[in-house]
């Protein structure tokens, strides 16, 4: 039995069909990305597996069971647009983050100063350490959303569910936040599942990229049916649409397999 089941899922708003026949199985540790155009219903689908929502029809298993509906410690969350605790240093947030992934969640005396030391090498990381002592409404959109990647993180969540979350980080940060997560995914063993614009994002952190898409449409009518997963790739070699040539000849070309 696989990790995550999704059987037939269909989820509707009033008469309005956002998803339909969503079938997935995900084996514990995969990282799924997820693609499709604005609106197609990416987020709801994360918003399903988070428990925010019930489908329509169909069912969701997360290891045999129903999604519990707090997020705790079984499913992390980042959102694109992801609010701190405002109230608590960029230092405190990250030990409240991990504080997530521990009954009874806190930490007190010795076990405060070590995750304080903890905390920093993560702000060290995500390079936050010079505003750890600095409140979350003192710093920059992206600041704030690496703080709050970085809370995510060190959660350890089984699973790790991401919104875009790199989509207001400049192109270098994004590379460093990229390398913390693949970095933490190796040591937690954690199942991923990212919705992302960027594709090349998708294929190179995912090990499936899954597209969500319209398989029925009706130019009169577009909001009658609901999107599925349309293509289902494999990842881990870069991706059905970049698999590596097994001919010689291609093996030699650079333009090939830099594609
Ligand atoms: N609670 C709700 N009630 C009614 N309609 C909703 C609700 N939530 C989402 N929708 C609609 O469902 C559709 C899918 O929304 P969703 O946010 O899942 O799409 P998305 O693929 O994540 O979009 P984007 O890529 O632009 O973030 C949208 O048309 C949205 O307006």
């Amino acid at each position: 039995m696989s990790f995550v089941q999704v059987r037939n899922v269909f989820q509707t708003y009033g008469a309005r069909p956002i998803l339909e026949r969503v079938n997935l199985d995900v084996d514990e540790g995969e990282f799924v990305s997820i693609v499709g155009a604005s609106g197609c219903g990416k987020s709801t689908f994360l918003r399903l597996l988070l428990a925010q929502e019930t489908p329509s029809r169909g069912a969701i298993r997360i290891d045999g069971n129903q999604p519990a509906e707090e997020p705790g410690r079984e499913r992390g969350v980042v959102f694109q647009r992801y609010s701190v605790f405002p109230h608590m240093t960029v230092r405190e947030n990250i030990v409240a983050g991990e504080s997530f992934a521990r009954p009874p969640g806190r930490f007190f005396g010795a076990a405060r100063k070590a995750a304080q030391a903890r905390a920093d090498e993560t702000l060290d990381r995500i390079g936050l350490s010079h505003v750890a002592g600095a409140y979350p409404a003192t710093l920059s959109g992206g600041m704030q959303q690496r703080l709050a990647i970085g809370q995510a993180l060190v959660a350890r969540p089984r699973i790790l569910l991401l919104d875009e979350p790199f989509g207001a980080l400049d192109p270098g940060t994004r590379l460093h936040m990229h390398d913390f997560l693949m970095e933490l995914r190796r040591q937690t063993g954690m199942t991923v599942f990212m919705v992302t614009h960027d594709l090349e994002e998708g294929f190179k952190l995912g090990d499936r990229v899954l597209v969500f898409d319209k398989t029925r449409w009706d130019p009169d009518y577009p909001d009658s049916y609901g999107a599925t997963i349309t293509y289902d790739f494999d990842a881990r070699n870069n991706g059905i649409p970049f698999q590596t040539p097994t001919t010689p000849d291609l093996l030699e070309d650079p333009h090939v397999l830099s594609a």
